[in-house]
């Protein structure tokens, strides 16, 4: 069993830097199952549990993959299998974004039902519309989806009735190859759509409009690989900044990109907090109270429901009371229960949470029970009176590369144990084949 342990009281200060985003990542692996040509190469991969899972589901097609510090290279020349097998689909729902890749170059795929998870249902409902608007003839059974389609997919024109991230992505995929041309109307806006429109572009599609509502996608009749950088994620960099305002710090998040962190900053100014934004990064200097503000998550450009947990842990230590509330994902305060563990005083009513702020929390041993709930009762542990100590970190490896190593480097008091044994984790020099197991964490003496 593994665990975080944060003794709380620490400043944070100092340069922290910001690894590839995990959401995408994720779709642009999925998207080098396009390249019929050709080899990908995708640099600032980060090395989590997701991008490990994302790499065995295109071993298990057939694709050659290799991981090495950051580097993934994709030969999906030849595709041996059209089936994503269970035993990964259901270990991450981003799985499922093979579907679109597959059934545009091969005309069938069948894929496990990735089913829900912790946060809400999460349907696919908006995924298969769009692919049956191209033709493609869907049907399900024994937990699997098949999609067929009589010859190359369609163009189209798809409104997804909600922006979904996913959605878009696997369309705008299943659309690169398909015949003619696919829109996507209501399609969702985030820099990771933005990002995925530019390594298929560098592919050879035609794609046009990512970042806004209306995305034309003119298929082409082949792609191939590329070499292309991920972005910096948003949500880790979201993470580091309410750290630091948290901590009353002065903190650098060296990579994190202001323009795909509006929201972010826009609350954190709202509550006090002085963000300057830089070349290659954000500078975060909390130096007084900070003030209560209310928080609703919407699809992006709107607060991100990636962060709602981590602000909650900040909303509770600032001064008046806040109302968050949870449009995206309808069972995402799970953490709730948690913080309440620590001394929180915070009522649920329907899908908006009243956090009392001005809250002295207490150490206590608490539970991630989803990938951001994690982080934040992590940073919540950095301000908490005595010893906090997180399980469930399963979950936090899913999307958050050296947590424990990159927020001890800014003073915090914090470790990860390993089976009873207390280590310090230093960045892993990773080196690995996806064939092998996902990479270890150096184990070092016992901190003080
Ligand atoms: C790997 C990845 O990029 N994950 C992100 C992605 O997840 P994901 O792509 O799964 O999230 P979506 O944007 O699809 O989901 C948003 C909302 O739409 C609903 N929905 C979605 C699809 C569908 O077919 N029908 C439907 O009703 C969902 O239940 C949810 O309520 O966007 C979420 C919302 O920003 C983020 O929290 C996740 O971190
Ligand atoms: C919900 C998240 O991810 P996923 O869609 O991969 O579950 C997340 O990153 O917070």
């Amino acid at each position: 069993m593994s665990k975080f342990i944060v003794r709380g009281g620490k400043v944070l200060t100092g340069n922290v830097k910001v690894s590839g985003a995990k959401n995408s990542v994720l779709p642009i692996i999925a998207a080098s199952l396009l390249g019929e040509e050709g080899v990908s190469i995708i640099r600032d991969a980060p090395p989590l549990d997701d991008v490990m899972t994302i790499n065995k589901v295109l071993e298990a097609l057939g694709a050659t993959v290799t991981y090495d510090r950051e580097v993934i290279t994709v030969d999906a020349q030849n595709i041996a299998s059209c089936e994503a097998p269970y035993e990964w689909v259901r270990k991450m729902r981003a799985s499922f974004l093979v579907m679109g890749p597959l059934l545009t170059r091969t005309g069938y795929t069948r894929i496990s039902l990735p089913g829900g998870c912790a946060i809400g249902t999460r349907p696919i409902d908006q995924h298969l519309k769009g692919f049956e608007a191209m033709g493609a003839e869907i049907t399900l059974g024994q937990g699997f989806i098949e999609a067929r389609s009589n010859g190359r997919l369609r163009g189209a024109k798809v409104y997804l009735d909600v922006a979904s991230v996913g959605a878009t992505e696997n369309i705008m995929m299943a659309a690169a190859l398909a015949e003619g041309t696919t829109t996507i109307e209501n399609a969702a806006k985030e820099p990771e759509i933005v990002d995925l429109a530019n390594y298929l572009n560098g592919m050879g599609a035609i794609v046009r409009g990512a970042g806004t509502g209306i995305i034309r996608i003119e298929g082409v009749d082949k792609l191939c690989g590329v070499e292309h950088t991920v972005i910096p994620d948003r949500v880790e960099a979201g993470t580091f900044m309410i750290a630091a305002a948290m901590t009353g710090g002065n903190v650098f998040v060296e990579g994190a990109i202001a323009d795909h962190l509006g929201p972010i900053i826009s609350k954190l100014e709202e509550m006090g907090v002085k963000i300057e934004a830089q070349e290659n990064g954000v500078r975060v200097t909390a130096d007084k109270p900070l003030k209560a503000v209310d928080v609703k998550t919407l699809p992006y450009p709107g607060f991100p429901t990636d962060m709602q947990s981590q602000m909650m842990a900040l909303l509770l230590v600032s001064e008046g009371t806040s109302v968050v509330t949870e449009t995206v994902f309808e069972n995402r305060f799970m953490h709730v229960d948690q913080f309440r563990l620590m001394n929180a005083e915070i009522k649920v009513e329907g899908r908006s949470s009243i956090v009392t702020g001005g809250a002295k929390l207490s150490g206590a041993k608490v539970c991630a029970t989803d990938l951001r709930a994690g982080a934040a009762l992590i940073i919540a542990g950095l301000v908490a009176d005595g010893t906090t100590e997180v399980s469930g970190t399963h979950h936090i490896d899913r999307g958050y590369v050296h947590l424990a190593e990159k927020l001890s480097g800014l003073g915090a008091d914090i470790w990860r144990i390993f089976e009873e044994k207390e280590v310090v984790a230093e960045p892993a020099k990773v080196s690995v084949s996806t064939h092998g197991e996902k990479p270890v964490l150096k184990i070092q003496p016992t901190m003080a």
